[in-house]
Order: structure tokens, then C-alpha cells, then sequence
């Protein structure tokens, strides 16, 4: 007898209410497995209905846990390391809210608005979109620059709100923001949530508020989309975002209109294009080709459907810093209060990009000669993920407005970059001779 036989046959004839009666062997057999199947079934329904039910409550990756959040906040002596941080030097200085403070651009700007003697207080909700212990080294490295980051959501009001308790910020530098062009096909929520919704949330507060901050936020240069016209100026057309991404961008400058049009929020909106430099983001590709080039990895090379290369222009993080803290200076106060429009308020958007696009190819040569390692190169056609083929800022009016002057190439600015990646991430660089 088979093992199979010998197993169906040791059911019991007595196996609770499924009872097999010896006058009908075959059909309660039947109903014997009939029911078994609708066992079967239902606790594969419930087994989907447990596994729905965590997938949805477990938190999404750039998502900061509730309890996390709750925790970090609140008390007397946070309030006290919130008042000191936006303290300011002199009376002529800002008080600025800056956040996404922990990020890439945040952690500059906030250093640099800090060292020139104005009060900045931080705000970052530590998401995991990409390694956190770097966002935690920011974090560290502004708290020896005297910025406390308090650890928060965009979209939690009455956090925003205690902070207008505390302190009255004159200027927010709203970096917050889902980053990044190609992650957004596998989560489009998290753009919703921080670039859309977050975004909204920020400016509901600030009408609210009295007196009204002036607000400076991170737009992008995505929002130019399909745009062939070169170079991108603040006037051509916006209307074909290529992704989410720069579809979400481009929603936070029509809703930056409703609100300074509305409640008189005077705003400045800030198109970067491709920033790069040290302690940059781990999911743009100067950063992981760095990482892949030493670790002797393969790296793929989009290029363009007509076999074109694709190419950005490339803007060094100084560069930007200088603009962003010029567009601070220069922005006017808002005119509302009490959720009221008491007249015109400013509302404007500049391009910050290097105006010389490089290809995609010629930056990674660059890197090989810099990291002293020839990449494993693999050329594909860009995928239909969101990427635009190039991108190139017209900066006069930044110039004009805000007297914009980037000054950094891109050799000596990824120069900057791998000594940075080679002091932060020690032992990754043995081939090349920094
Ligand atoms: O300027 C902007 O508006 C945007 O700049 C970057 O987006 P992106 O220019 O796409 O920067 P990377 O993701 O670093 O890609 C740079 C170039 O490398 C190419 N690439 C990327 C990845 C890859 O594996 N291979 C490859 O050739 C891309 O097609 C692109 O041309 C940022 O990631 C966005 O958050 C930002 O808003």
C-alpha cells in the first residue's frame, strides 16, 4: 500500500461533525472533502484578510512610526532646546523653520543660515526612504552646529502648530518632500502624503498663524517634463510632467498660487536641478555609481531612444545653498493675518541649476578618474520610469533677483563629493588613492 493510500485511509471515522456513515461511503466521503475544502477556503480568506490587514497598518517605509513621533515631542525641556536653536544672533537675523532639515539640502542650509548668526529650528521625520544612519549623522553634525531637529511629521498640525507656540518663525524653508523621480511608480502614496498633503498642511498652518512667516519651499526642475525647449526658463510650459514625482511638484506650485492668491502667504517656489555634492542622497546616481564603481559592481547608463545621451545639469549643493539663502533675503512678508488677506502678497519661482548640462557617460568618467576605477559599464535604453532625456536651467532670473552665480563644475564638485564618500564610508575607497 502506498503512503498516499495508506494516509487517506487512517482518516477517522469519527473526525468531529464530518462523521462518515459505513452505508454510504462514497458520498460522505464526498461531503466529508466538500467540507474540508470550505474549511480550507475560508481560512484562506481569513489568512488574506490577516495579511491585508498588516500589510495596510504596518507603516510605509518613508513613513516615521506614530509612536515614534508622539514620543519625541512635547515638555519643558524640549521647548527650551526649541526656543535656543531659533534663537537668533542679532535682531536684523531670520527665524526660520527649515524642514526636511536632516536631508541632503536641509542639513546645508540649515548649517549655513545657523552660521551666519540666524535662529533655525529643524524639523524631519527620519523616514526610511534611503539609509537612516546617515540621516542620523546629519543630525548630529547640525546639533554641533547649534540646530536641534525636532522629530516630526509635515502633516501632523498640532505639531506645527506648538512649534508657532514657541517660537515666532519669520521664514519656513520647506525641504520636506518624497524625492526622488523613479521611486515614485513603486510608491506613489508617500508622494501624495508629503509632497501634496504635507505640503497643504504646512500652508493651512502658516495663513493661520500671526504674523504670517514668508515661506521659500524645494520645487524641482522634473516639472519641465517633456518641455524640448532649452534652456528651461521659469515661463515655458509646466503642463507635461514625465512622473509623479514632478506631477507632484508641479500640484505644490498651482496650490502655492491658491494659497498665496487666497490668505496673502507671500512664497517663493525653487526649482533644483539634480543637486549633488558630500552628504548627498544615497538613491541619486553620482551617489550609487560612486558605490557600485569601487565595490566593482556593474552600473546601467540610460540613454536617450535616439541613442542620444541623456544629460542634467548638475548643480553643486554650495551653489544652491547660496540661492536658497538669497531667496530667504529676499523674500518679501507676507500680508495676511488671522487667516485673512490684507493685500497683494509676493509669489515667485526660480530655476537653481548650473545652466551646462554634462551627460550621464561624462560623469561617470569623471568618477572613474577621481575614484582611480574603470566602471563596469552597461548601456540601456532609458525605461519608461518617469526619467526626462536632459534638463538645463536658464538662471537670469535668479540671477537678476536673487544674484545667483553658480561657481562649482562638476569635476570639483564630485571632488568634494568622494572625499566625503571616502571619509564617510572608510575602507569602501582601498583602489583609488585619496
Ligand atoms: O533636478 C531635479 O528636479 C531632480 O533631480 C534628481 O533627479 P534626477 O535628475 O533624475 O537625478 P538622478 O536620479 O541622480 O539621475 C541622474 C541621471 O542619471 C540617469 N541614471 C539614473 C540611474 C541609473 O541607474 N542610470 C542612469 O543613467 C538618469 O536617467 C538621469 O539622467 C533628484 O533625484 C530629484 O529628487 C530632483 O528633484
Amino acid at each position: 500500500m502506498s503512503q498516499l493510500n495508506s494516509h487517506l485511509d487512517n482518516i477517522p471515522s469519527t473526525p468531529g461533525k464530518f462523521k462518515l456513515e459505513k452505508s454510504q461511503p462514497y458520498i460522505h466521503r464526498l461531503r466529508f472533502h466538500t467540507s474540508l475544502s470550505k474549511l480550507t477556503l475560508w481560512s484562506s480568506f481569513f489568512l488574506v484578510f490577516i495579511l491585508f490587514y498588516y500589510v495596510l497598518s504596518s507603516p510605509s517605509p518613508s513613513l516615521p512610526s506614530r509612536r515614534s513621533l508622539n514620543d519625541s515631542w512635547g515638555g519643558p525641556s524640549w521647548e527650551k532646546r526649541v526656543t535656543r536653536s531659533a534663537q537668533r544672533r542679532s535682531s536684523h537675523g531670520l527665524t526660520v523653520l527649515v524642514t526636511g532639515a536632516a536631508g541632503f539640502v536641509g542639513t546645508h542650509v540649515s548649517i549655513a543660515l545657523k552660521s551666519r548668526g540666524d535662529g533655525v529650528l529643524g524639523l524631519d521625520n527620519f523616514n526610511h526612504y534611503y539609509e537612516p544612519r546617515l540621516k542620523r549623522d546629519r543630525q548630529k553634525l547640525l546639533e554641533r552646529n547649534g540646530v536641534f531637529v525636532v522629530e516630526g511629521d509635515i502633516n501632523d498640525s498640532s505639531l506645527l502648530k506648538k512649534l508657532f507656540d514657541v517660537v515666532a518663525f519669520s521664514h519656513i524653508m520647506h525641504l520636506a518632500a518624497q524625492a526622488g523621480v523613479r521611486y515614485a511608480m513603486q510608491n506613489p502614496g508617500s508622494y501624495v502624503h508629503s509632497n501634496i498633503a504635507g505640503f497643504v498642511n504646512i500652508l493651512e498652518v502658516c495663513k493661520s498663524v500671526n504674523p504670517q512667516p514668508a515661506i521659500v519651499w524645494a520645487s524641482s526642475s522634473s516639472v519641465y517634463g517633456l518641455n524640448s525647449k532649452v534652456p528651461f526658463s521659469e515661463k515655458d510650459r509646466t503642463d507635461q510632467p514625465a512622473s509623479l514625482y514632478a506631477a507632484t511638484k508641479k500640484a505644490g506650485e498651482e496650490i502655492a498660487h491658491t494659497y498665496n492668491h487666497i490668505y496673502g502667504l507671500s512664497i517663493t517656489g525653487l526649482r533644483f536641478f539634480t543637486v549633488y555634492g558630500p552628504w548627498g542622497r544615497p538613491d541619486m546616481a553620482y551617489f550609487f555609481f560612486t558605490k557600485d564603481i569601487l565595490k566593482g559592481k556593474p552600473i546601467t547608463i540610460f540613454e536617450a531612444p535616439d541613442r542620444g545621451s541623456v544629460a542634467r545639469d548638475f548643480t553643486y549643493i554650495d551653489d544652491v545653498v547660496k540661492g536658497c539663502v538669497a531667496a530667504l533675503d529676499t523674500a518679501k512678508k507676507s500680508t495676511g493675518s488671522g487667516g485673512k488677506k490684507k493685500g497683494p502678497a509676493q509669489l515667485r519661482i526660480f530655476n537653481l541649476g548650473n545652466t551646462s548640462p554634462v551627460p550621464v557617460s561624462e560623469l561617470v568618467n569623471i568618477l572613474e578618474k577621481l575614484l582611480k576605477v574603470k566602471a563596469k559599464r552597461k548601456v540601456l535604453p532609458m525605461p519608461r520610469n518617469g526619467d526626462v532625456k536632459f534638463t538645463h536651467a536658464n538662471i537670469s532670473l535668479a540671477h537678476k533677483e536673487l544674484r545667483y552665480k553658480p561657481g562649482t563644475d562638476l569635476e570639483t564638485g564630485l571632488k568634494k563629493f568622494v572625499r566625503w564618500y571616502l571619509s564617510y564610508y572608510p575602507g569602501s575607497g582601498k583602489k583609488s588613492s585619496w
